[in-house]
């Protein structure tokens, strides 16, 4: 018997320090270790005690980020930047946080180490991505990392064991449903979803009692607090949301999935930082970009699995995005007709639109 944290338990625990401002112990397969802390929520006091140690920290950023600030990304998707030996927290968050590139460029050069292994830092930048953290990563090299986690109380990631996490689908598990009469349709049942890595829970809407051995009239909705909750003219979320509900109350059956996956994947606290940089001129691509993000840093494997553990293996998706279609399809859900979905256009969001019709392939 063991009270041992899972794997998966161990990844919500290290979610929940990054977001802390805690370091997080990581150990590679190769017997190198690293401790970790995510850029956001370094502070001064963490930062003085890791100069400290000594050793030489490394500032690891997504190729993406890397780019804007022209510092080379030798490791692919990645760069492991050099910390200069008087560079203190701002310089951190500059490197970090795009909000001042405009008004105070950063300067390099940035020396970007070539040699040994990226693996560590690229699993420091995912676990600060699904804390939905800017993605960035200060790392240290330890000669004891499971010494060090033990007596500093820090929690320790075996690369091992937690990198397929990462990348797997985090197949959410059924909690409980209920009914749930909406405007929409009186016969509405809500059903939750709990992953069991301590990811956001999700939701399905099921309205009417559509037969499991038919193509289900299916949305996947991405969670968009400012478009769902606030009306926000800047994008179409909230007009589709309420279209796609519409439209399965009028055929008297359908699921939406609502998918806490807010903005695109990067979370609500990164997406205003997009929002500022589209206020700066960027459109919502290049925001992403700026701040070290691709495009879309969605899974809709989850939606897949969702849809799968409620009984349907068909679905007449109503979405104009491509890569919904393909990513049921490659997760075993067979898409019986894609439903377009076109609604909501304002001129706030008409240049939006335009750009995900361009650079993400949106139908139009
Ligand atoms: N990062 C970022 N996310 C945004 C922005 N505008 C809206 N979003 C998010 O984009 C997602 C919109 O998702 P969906 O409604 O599924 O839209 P879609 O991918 O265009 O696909 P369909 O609507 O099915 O055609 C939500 O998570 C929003 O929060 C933006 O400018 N930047
Ligand atoms: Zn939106």
């Amino acid at each position: 018997m063991s009270f041992a944290p899972t794997p998966p338990e161990l990844l919500a625990r290290a979610r929940a320090d990054l977001r802390m401002g805690v370091p997080v112990v990581l150990t590679g397969a190769d017997g190198s270790g690293a401790l970790a802390l995510a850029a956001e929520t370094l502070t001064p006091a963490r930062l003085a005690d890791l100069r400290a140690m000594g050793g030489a920290p490394v500032l690891a950023i997504t190729a993406r980020r890397a780019t804007t600030l022209k510092a080379r990304p030798y490791d692919d998707d990645l760069a492991r930047l050099h910390l200069p030996p008087d560079a203190g927290l701002p310089w951190i968050l500059a490197v970090a946080d795009p909000a001042d590139d405009l008004e105070m460029p950063m300067k390099g050069p940035f020396l970007a180490y070539r040699e040994g292994s990226a693996d560590l830092h690229r699993l420091a930048i995912s676990l600060a991505k699904s804390a939905r953290l800017l993605p960035a990563a200060l790392l240290l090299e330890l000669p004891d990392p499971a010494g060090f986690a033990a007596s500093n109380a820090l929690t320790h990631l075996p690369a091992a064991l937690v990198a397929p996490l990462m990348t797997a689908s985090p197949h959410p598990d059924p909690v409980v449903s209920a009914r749930l009469p909406t405007e929409a349709a009186e016969a509405g049942r809500l059903h939750i979803f709990r992953p069991a890595d301590g990811s956001e829970e999700h939701y399905a809407f099921e309205i009417g009692h559509p037969p499991r051995g038919e193509p289900v009239l299916a949305r996947l909705h991405s969670a968009c607090f400012t478009g769902d909750v606030l009306g926000s003219l800047k994008c179409d979320c909230g007009p589709q949301l309420r279209g796609a509900l519409a439209q399965m109350g009028a055929a008297g059956a359908g699921v939406l999935l609502y998918l806490n996956q807010e903005g695109r994947g990067i979370g609500l606290a990164n997406k205003m930082r997009a929002y500022s940089l589209q206020d700066q001129g960027f459109d919502t691509v290049e925001a992403n970009h700026r701040l070290g993000f691709e495009d879309d840093e969605r899974d809709f494997r989850l939606g897949a699995d969702i849809l799968k553990s409620m009984g349907f293996t068909s679905v007449r998706l109503l979405t104009n995005n491509p890569r919904k279609i393909a990513m049921m399809e490659k997760h075993g859900l067979q898409v019986a007709e894609r439903v377009p979905l076109k609604l909501g256009e304002t001129a706030h969001n008409r240049a939006y639109l335009a750009t995900k019709a361009a650079k993400s392939g949106h139908l139009l």
